[in-house]
């Protein structure tokens, strides 16, 4: 749905933001966009629908690359790409309603059909009951939605985010998270989202990628990417001190192999002891994943790794 190629945006003071960028976004998946300040996110977001002209590279939405269009070209396939904003960026003096009106009327939509769309996408959001309330008036989950629900007027298929969770507390992102999620299905709705916040990730992207100094450092579907040897991902979602302490192991527990009793099975099979020098566990889109690190002792060690890699565990040292 969304592909970038070889994506290289510098500003005018010189500061190189995106250095050489590729991503594929699938279409109907959640694709999250990790890295630090600095790292080049928000250039990236706005490079996707042409608001930050690239230096050079391509930009295909949908099959069509934007990097080649004219003006009014552009403005129609913007029409497909929504946007979300971190602070929300509704019209103060405008009520719920006419927040989420203003895209319908700059599109020329008949007023009837407006106030049609208007209470369809509040009641798609939630928010039916403060089509007359006035953005000061709402909590800032409730100025999301509306945000959320004006980026859906012209019914895009993809939807941009740009860290749209980062203002609110942590129950707030979750019930956003969940909306998303909701339209990711329902609607089908591609979705790319940029954020500094590993949450947002773990509980609903489907693929991520991590960005450092302009630069896509890993990116794929989040179980893949756990799953391969010195993921970047891994370590973020899973922080164990480092370096590992000389003759460690650190196994990683991919989809559903995190609930079965492995390692009684090493004990038993190989007759090792294991000591459990640091580790956790976390839901990855409510699939169990864990992470581990021992030290094994005695018995037959080398076999007993073998067994794990052959049970499909990840084993990384020693
Ligand atoms: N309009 C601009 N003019 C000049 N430099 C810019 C501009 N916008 C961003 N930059 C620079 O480009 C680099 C990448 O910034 P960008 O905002 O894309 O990163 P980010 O990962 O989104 O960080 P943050 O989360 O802090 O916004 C930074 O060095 C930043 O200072």
């Amino acid at each position: 749905m969304i592909h970038v190629s070889a994506l290289r945006k510098v500003y005018g003071t010189g500061v190189v933001a995106l250095d050489g960028v590729d991503l594929d976004v699938r279409e109907g998946e959640i694709f999250g966009v990790l890295g630090q300040s600095g790292a080049g996110k928000s250039t990236l977001l706005r490079c996707v629908n042409l608001l930050e002209r690239p230096t050079s590279g391509t930009v295909t939405v949908g099959g069509q690359d934007l990097t080649v269009l004219g003006d009014a070209e552009l403005r129609a396939a913007r029409q497909r790409i929504g946007m979300i904003h971190q602070h929300f960026a509704l019209l103060a003096s405008r009520t719920v309603a006419a927040n989420v009106a203003f895209p319908l009327e700059v599109a020329k939509t008949p007023r009837a059909e407006r106030r049609t769309r208007v209470a369809e996408l509040l009641d798609l959001v939630g928010l039916s009951d403060k089509a007359g309330a006035y953005p000061a008036q709402l909590s800032g989950g409730q100025k999301q939605r509306v945000g959320i629900a004006r980026a859906l007027a012209a019914r895009p298929k993809v939807l941009l985010s740009d860290e749209a969770t980062s203002a609110l507390d942590p129950g707030t992102t979750q019930s956003i998270l969940a909306l998303l999620r909701r339209l990711n299905t329902e609607l089908g709705l591609t979705i790319l989202l940029i954020t500094h916040e590993m949450q947002v990730i773990k509980s609903v992207c489907d693929s991520a990628a991590t960005m450092r100094d302009g630069k896509v450092l890993e990116s794929g579907l989040v179980h893949d990417l756990i799953a391969r040897p010195g993921a970047l991902l891994t370590r973020e979602i899973f922080p164990l001190p480092e370096p590992a302490p000389p003759g460690s192991v650190t196994l990683t527990f991919a989809a559903g192999q995190a609930g079965e009793p492995v390692l009684s099975g090493l004990v038993r099979k190989f007759d090792v002891d294991v000591d459990i020098l640091g580790g956790s566990l976390e839901e990855l889109r409510g699939v169990s994943v864990g992470r581990l690190r021992v030290g094994l002792h005695g018995g037959e060690t080398a076999a007993a790794l073998a067994y794990l890699r052959g049970r499909g565990v990840l084993v990384e040292g020693p």
